[in-house]
């Protein structure tokens, strides 16, 4: 049994020798493998070729380099070929940075697969060193019991020689016995002794015999403590086995890890490597190419030195002879330009000279008539037929049957009741446009109360009048100008009832505004504290008009009846300044609706009514009296007979330009105050403003005004003339259109000048004043 636990334990022993050998050539081929020697050539070669390519890249860059910094011309041939080099070459270097950074993972890999095999190795040295420490166990227990079983074959062999002694002695104690029984004494006493050391031997005998019992428990003991170590043993090399299969396998996994991963690498860096042999033999060749264009480059540098040496002399010459010819094309600009400006100056002037002439030529005054509609329920009464009808050849002409009677009246433009906003409108919009020139222009709605007055200065919301659209064109008039002049267009609203002027936009509509004198020598007339806004866009224009609405509405108790008794304005100033001409315009646009014309005998009224009716008639009355002297070149015109005439002075006078709206009524009902209105409009139409004055009187650097010279005046104590009621004094029928004078309106606006004169001689139609027969 112990020379068996013997045997394993050699056996072990053995295993564990080989084991250790068998690491030890493990670790030496981990340390020297084909592949590892392949990957640590590969390795040098890549830091050969890293060499390399730096020696390359340091001459030969340097060498590009300082070619490239010395012909740094924009215009090199080679400079280009130089940078796409630099760029590979740049690029090459990030792929050997990339190889080295592999190089480098490769090498951790292998550090940590060293490391690994190492803790295995130490994990081997820990299990044979706990082996040894079993083994040496095991031999201290196989000593000691060896030892302990040779004494037990020592004293049992002592106690086998004492039994075989004490077995010989018997037959001589019985001997004794005899002896003592028939010798002596001494011979009992020797027996007694005999039997002393008997007994002793015998208990000799019994102490061996229970040593020996010990001894065999002992060997027991120690037999089973080695069944116990041959067990351990036994499990030791179970576990030895088994750490050794893992550690084989281990190890096979680790070998083939490490032979793919080398592998891999190998292959990896082969085939980098022969890229970048490719790259290196394409810098080579590249490099080889670069070396005529280096010299070339270099020749081309040299040239260029020379050429750089001379250039700040070539430089001053050039610089000295730009200016030269840069002070002359500038002088030759400079007077081109003033030339040009020169002609856009007269252009400009020739302009509005031709737009002025052009509106002389349609009349500096013109009298267009509009003929309202009949409205819904004026239709359904019976006094709806009318008796107006129009010439279809002559959009001028308007007969009127009265009485049996059939009037003809030409004006310069008549609407029909089909006639739309917008028609109207465009006959009126170069009036508009003129006074962006800087000339002053007036437009009036005249008629009897509900002849469409109203409606065609204001419109209505969705059809608006010429107030609305005169301001939208304005707008975009100046917005087209816009690059050349800066416009401000300001807009005012005035009411003029009882002969008081009233500020529509003020903050207290109710108070009483006067018309003054410029303080400044002008000679500009102006109403202290009338408001005035500036309309920057159509959307201002709504509020305007809003706030004037409003504000009139306010200070009346039945609008509809208020508006019928007093005169609306809205005066709109268009002041314009050219920045590179240096030319200033102003030009203001009065938009007109008066009071309702009817005359005080027919409407029959007292008192405040009687009053308002006067003032109505008074200020109409004035209006034509002051047509009436500018067409007669009056050394006086009387203006200040009334506000309206007053306020408009500087409008009317001049080579102002006014347009009289006539609207009339189709009912026969309203014949009567039809017929009156039409012979004012055509009295009216018989005046000419002067001409006298020009235009550019009103522009800035005109030295005198357009107004005329009278000094302050407050109307409140006006010269009392008596001035007759225009309608009252009209004459009683319109004259008989001639033939000749019965001609389509084009062709008769093209001899404007020589009807007029025909028209002064042939009709019975003069203007108020002037001996025209009342009704
Ligand atoms: N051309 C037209 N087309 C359609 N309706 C019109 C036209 N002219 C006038 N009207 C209508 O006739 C009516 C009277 O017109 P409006 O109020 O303009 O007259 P008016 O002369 O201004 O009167 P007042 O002197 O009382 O202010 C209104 O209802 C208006 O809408």
């Amino acid at each position: 049994m112990c020379r068996c636990g013997f045997f394993q334990v050699v056996e072990l022993e053995k295993k564990l020798l080989d084991q250790t050998q068998e690491v030890e050539r493990l670790r030496s081929e981990l340390g020297a493998t084909d592949l590892e020697k392949q990957l640590e050539l590969l390795v040098v070669e890549n830091q050969r070729l890293k060499q390399e390519l730096k020696s390359c890249k340091s001459s030969e860059l340097l060498n590009l380099d300082a070619a490239a910094e010395t012909c740094s011309c924009s215009h090199c041939p080679h400079s280009q070929d130089a940078e796409s080099l630099r760029r590979e070459v740049s690029r090459w270097e990030g792929q050997a940075r990339h190889r080295e950074r592999r190089l480098a993972e490769l090498e951790r890999e292998l550090l940590e697969k060293t490391s690994r095999v190492e803790s295995l190795r130490r994990q081997l040295d820990e299990s044979t060193r706990q082996l040894e420490d079993s083994r040496r166990q095991l031999e201290e227990s196989r000593r000691r019991q060896g030892e302990a079983e040779h004494k037990l074959t020592l004293r049992l062999q002592e106690c086998e020689d004492q039994l075989a002694r004490q077995a010989a002695s018997p037959p001589r104690v019985k001997y004794v016995t005899q002896t003592v029984e028939v010798e002596s004494a001494d011979s009992q006493k020797a027996l007694a002794e005999l039997q002393v050391k008997n007994a002793g031997l015998q208990e000799q005998l019994s102490v061996q015999r229970q040593l020996l019992r010990e001894l065999e428990t002992q060997l027991h003991e120690s037999q089973r403590s080695c069944a116990q170590l041959r067990t351990q043993i036994l499990v030791y090399e179970g576990e030895m086995e088994r750490a050794q299969g893992q550690l084989e396998a281990e190890m096979q996994n680790l070998e083939e890890e490490k032979n793919r991963v080398i592998e891999e690498a190998f292959i990896r860096a082969e085939s980098e490597m022969k890229a970048v042999h490719e790259n290196l033999a394409g810098v080579r060749m590249n490099l080889l190419s670069l070396q005529p264009a280096l010299r070339t480059l270099t020749s081309d540098y040299n040239c260029l030195k020379r050429q750089v040496q001379d250039f700040p002399f070539m430089l001053d010459k050039a610089i000295t002879e730009a200016k030269r010819e840069i002070c002359q094309v500038i002088s030759e600009v400079s007077s081109t330009n003033q030339e040009l400006l020169r002609k856009y100056k007269r252009e400009m002037n020739l302009r509005k000279k031709c737009h002025n002439e052009l509106v002389r030529l349609k009349g500096n005054i013109r009298v267009f008539c509009r003929v309202r509609p009949v409205s819904q329920e004026e239709q359904d009464s019976a006094d709806s037929k009318t008796m107006l009808s129009f010439d279809s050849e002559d959009d001028a002409i308007l007969y009127l049957s009265n009485k049996g009677k059939t009037m003809t009246f030409e004006l310069d433009k008549v609407f029909s009741p089909q006639a739309t906003q917008e028609e109207v409108f465009q006959e009126v919009q170069s009036l508009v446009t003129s006074c962006i020139d800087g000339f002053n222009v007036c437009i009036f709605a005249y008629g009897q109360t509900g002849s469409g007055k109203t409606y065609t200065m204001e419109g209505v919301l969705d059809d608006p009048g010429i107030n609305q659209r005169a301001l939208r064109l304005l707008f975009s008039e100046v917005t087209e100008k816009a690059p050349d002049w800066d416009y401000k267009i300001t807009v005012s609203m005035v009411e003029i009832y009882n002969e008081t002027l009233r500020n529509l936009l003020g903050e207290n509509p109710t108070d009483k505004l006067d018309i003054k004198m410029n303080p400044d020598g002008s000679g500009q007339l102006y109403v202290p504290g009338l408001t005035e806004f500036v309309v920057q866009s159509p959307e201002d224009i709504n509020k305007v008009f809003e706030l004037g609405h409003m504000n009139r509405a306010t200070a009346c108790t039945n609008l509809n009846e208020h508006s019928s008794r007093s005169h609306a304005l809205l005066i709109i100033t268009v002041s314009g300044f050219n920045a590179s001409t240096g030319n200033r315009t102003q030009g203001k646009l009065n938009l007109v609706d008066l009071a309702g014309s009817e005359r005080i005998a027919k409407s029959g009224a007292e008192g405040s009514r009687l009053r308002e009716a006067q003032c109505i008639n008074k200020s109409l009355s004035a209006l034509g009296d002051v047509i009436n002297a500018l067409r007669g070149k009056h050394s006086h015109v009387p203006f200040r007979n009334s506000r309206l005439t007053y306020l408009l002075q500087d409008s009317l006078n001049g080579d102002s330009k006014t347009l009289m709206m006539v609207q009339v009524s189709p009912l026969p009902n309203n014949m009567s105050e039809s017929v009156c209105s039409l012979k004012f409009a055509q009295r009216v139409r018989s005046v000419e403003l002067s001409l006298s004055s020009s235009f550019s009187r009103r522009h800035e650097n005109s030295s005198t005004s357009s107004s005329p010279t009278h000094d302050s005046v407050e109307l409140d104590s006006p010269p009392v003339t008596p001035v007759p009621l225009p309608i009252s004094r009209a004459s009683s029928a319109g004259s008989t259109l001639s033939s000749a004078s019965r001609t389509p309106s084009i062709s008769r606006r093209r001899s404007q000048s020589q009807l007029s004169t025909d028209r002064q001689v042939d009709r019975a139609s003069p203007l108020v004043g002037d001996g025209g027969q009342d009704d």
